[in-house]
């Protein structure tokens, strides 16, 4: 999607997560590659300037969070700046009176027609079966495209080749169908001159009062877009976009961000020419995507979650030089409560992957949980010396946590065979095992 734009963002970002050291002069090298990217495809000069302008200041002023490393946090930066940049939640298409009335504006060429054809498909799928007006008097094959379009898909089309008078034919379509949930209208896309079109648009708007107005603009024409989209808006009230033929377009940028401008929000995106080739636009998902990052979210909200460093630092280090202690697989715990199960924390280590104690991987929340109660029954002298937690201490934590001393027990052991295979690995394997190294795998 959005080919060189995509790529050459993914490659930056690529870039920023493998730096180990962020710095004025890294930033300033990173915000450098994300203003090449935008402007190759055609964002806005100005638009670029803005973005790349706030992305460096707040890059370079910001202190990143506590428990967030300066890389992940210009990453953030990068991410929600973008996103702001097209409005940040994904706007559904409601239906909500009856008959919702739905017309479409667009050049000749758009796609306005195919893009009729998916919102239909997309209205079926969630169990509407609207019906289509065909009011395109001006181009000869209009009717015959949505006609065999409409067929395909057993949807009701009104329309009349003979009759080249849109307003009379907008009038008959409403009454034909006035007891459907959901009409559709398809209109010109081309006239004598573009002042005309748009009278007729204004014209038939007034007649239809659409609960909707939607634009479509080719995805292709960059910046011009803009233009567009202003002419139509001025004509009528445009209420949502849908910019079309985003698949590997280079000039994808200038479109999206161009419609962003005019303040209604961009509804879908057309990828390709199948019917299926349409999603909604979610701006969060579609960024996220464009920097190559499907995980970014997750990589985020697990940032926010704030896993402090040096606990994790200070218990990876523990775990893998032996000295393991109670209170380090109480941190470890802590830890696996907020980063997901061993198995994954463990599988982001390399060379750790097929290594993973049985025990470890197979630890359930609910087990972890019980095991964290007993140890809050434990003294700090024995969360320190396990060895020294004999029979009648035993006694003591089962009763203090309200479980069975073979509980207790059990929990013992668990530790023991922990700190054994964690022992082992240690040999096996590089010293350090930071936190760093274990987050930086979430970049890759
Ligand atoms: N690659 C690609 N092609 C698309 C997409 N949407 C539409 N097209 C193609 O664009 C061309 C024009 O689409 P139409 O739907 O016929 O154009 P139109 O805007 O309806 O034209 P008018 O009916 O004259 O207003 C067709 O070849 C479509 O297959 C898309 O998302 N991706």
């Amino acid at each position: 999607m959005l080919g060189n734009l995509g790529k050459s963002l993914t490659n930056t970002m690529k870039k920023l997560a493998g730096m180990t050291i962020i710095d004025e002069k890294t930033i300033k090298e990173v915000v450098k590659d994300i203003q090449r990217a935008l402007i190759q495809s055609d964002v806005n000069i100005n638009l670029v300037l803005k973005l790349s302008k706030r992305i460096e200041d707040r890059s370079l002023n910001e202190k990143p969070p506590k428990g967030i490393t300066p890389r992940e946090h210009v990453i953030t930066i990068v991410y929600d700046e973008m996103v702001n940049l097209l409005g940040k939640e994904p706007h559904e298409l409601e239906i909500t009176d009856k008959p919702y009335k739905i017309m479409f504006l667009g050049l000749q060429g758009s796609g306005k027609t195919t893009t009729i054809g998916k919102v239909c498909r997309f209205l079926q799928k969630k169990g509407f079966s609207p019906a289509v007006v065909c009011t395109d008097t001006w181009r000869p094959a209009a009717y015959e495209q949505l006609k065999q379009l409409t067929e395909e898909m057993q949807i009701q089309l009104y329309g009349d080749p003979d009759n080249k008078d849109a307003v009379d034919l907008a009038k008959k379509g409403l009454k034909t169908f006035k007891s459907k949930k959901i009409i559709i209208f398809d209109t010109a896309g081309r006239h004598k001159e573009e002042k005309d079109l748009l009278n007729e648009m204004e014209t038939l708007s007034e007649v239809i009062n659409p609960n909707e107005s939607m634009l479509v603009i080719d995805g292709t024409i960059g910046q011009q877009a803009s233009e567009q989209a202003k002419a139509f808006s001025n004509a009528t009230n445009v209420g949502s976009i849908i910019i079309t033929k985003l698949d590997g377009s280079a000039k994808g940028g200038g479109a999206l961000s161009a419609v962003a401008e005019i303040g209604a929000p961009i509804k879908f995106i057309g990828t390709g020419e199948r019917l299926d080739d349409f999603e909604i636009f979610d701006p969060e998902r579609f960024i996220s995507r464009l920097l190559g990052m499907g995980d970014i979210k997750s990589l985020i909200e697990k940032a926010e979650e704030v896993v402090d460093e040096d606990l994790a630092n200070e218990t990876m280090n523990a775990m893998l030089s032996g000295k393991f202690t109670l209170k380090d697989m109480k941190n470890q715990f802590d830890m696996m409560n907020k980063m997901g199960p061993m198995k994954q924390l463990m599988n982001m280590i390399p060379g750790l992957g097929g290594n993973i104690p049985k025990e470890a991987s197979q630890m359930t929340e609910d087990k972890i949980n019980g095991y964290k109660i007993i140890m809050s029954s434990m003294s700090k002298y024995e969360m320190e010396n396990p060895k020294a937690i004999k029979q009648s201490r035993v006694i003591r934590i089962a009763k203090g946590a309200g479980v069975r001393n073979e509980d207790v027990k059990e929990l013992l052991k668990y530790y023991n065979n922990t700190k054994r295979a964690m022992k082992g690995m240690g040999k096996r394997n590089m010293g350090g095992g930071s936190m760093n190294r274990l987050m930086g795998q979430f970049m890759k």
